[in-house]
């Protein structure tokens, strides 16, 4: 079985052309092994490209633990470019997820992933909760180069008020008007990842309603760096969300395993 390595902003996938519809999806352990970074390929996920009556193309994502995941933005712009390289389409597309239709636009190194609408934000001591595809916490931090990402994350991921489900935790530093850093444990990897997509986003919405920071808002990940725009609507949600960012191909192989 050939597979291909993608990555995006460093949160990087295994990707398999999945339209014979062949590759043993239900096996969460098989999966696991793939993303292993000492047993097997070495990956924060796993996507599959399968064919849809309806759209260029369906997206099927696993985290690294085996098991399918919600949305993921980072791995959206990663299968836009495979999709892209396999010439499914010339410069826009339109595609199934998990979480619906999505439409990406492919400008040289970007992809210009658009989102689901954000219904809007719940506030808690000390954090905001919000889906944007995938479930996520956001928290202000001071000196986020120096944080326990891991220990911290890991704390309000497995916290009692996000039982059973979970969530991913956002750490975020503004720093400056446009500006932020931003660092996030992945539920599903359990560790923290370059980058995540659907954090960052959670992210800059955030920032856009309770600190005014002006659409789009810029994006520094430990992988790279990515932007966010966005159309706030009356009663605190958001349309026409785009996440924008480099995707590349890493290299290519076969699964022996
Ligand atoms: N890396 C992803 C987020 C993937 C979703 C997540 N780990 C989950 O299932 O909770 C991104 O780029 O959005």
């Amino acid at each position: 079985m050939n597979f291909f390595k993608y990555q995006g902003t460093g949160n990087d996938f295994v990707l398999v052309d999945d339209r014979d519809q062949t590759f043993p999806a239900g096996d969460q352990a098989f999966i696991e092994r793939l993303c292993h970074r000492r047993f097997g390929i070495g990956a924060d996920g796993l996507i599959l490209l399968q064919n849809d009556s309806e759209y260029d193309f369906r997206m099927v994502y696993f985290n690294a633990d085996g098991a399918e995941g919600s949305m993921c933005g980072n791995g959206g712009r990663c299968i836009v470019r495979f999709a892209h390289d396999l010439g499914l389409f010339e410069s826009e597309t339109r595609f199934r997820a998990v979480d619906g239709e999505h439409v990406a636009v492919v400008c040289e190194e970007e992809i210009f992933l658009k989102m689901n609408d954000v219904a809007g934000m719940e506030q808690h001591p000390g954090h905001t909760f919000l889906n944007t595809g995938s479930p996520h916490v956001v928290k202000f931090a001071e000196d986020l180069a120096a944080m326990d990402v891991v220990g911290e994350g890991r704390a309000i991921r497995y916290s009692e008020a996000f039982q059973p489900g979970g969530t991913n935790v956002n750490f975020v530093q503004v720093m400056d008007d446009h500006t932020l850093f931003v660092r996030t444990y992945e539920r599903g990897v359990e560790d923290e990842t370059y980058s995540c997509g659907t954090g960052v986003t959670a992210a800059a919405l955030v920032v856009h309603r309770q600190l005014n920071m002006p659409d789009p808002v810029f994006i520094q990940t430990l992988g790279g760096n990515l932007r966010v725009s966005f159309n706030p609507v009356e009663g605190g949600g958001f349309t026409d969300v785009y996440l924008i960012g480099p995707a590349r191909r890493v290299f290519d192989g076969v699964i022996t395993l």
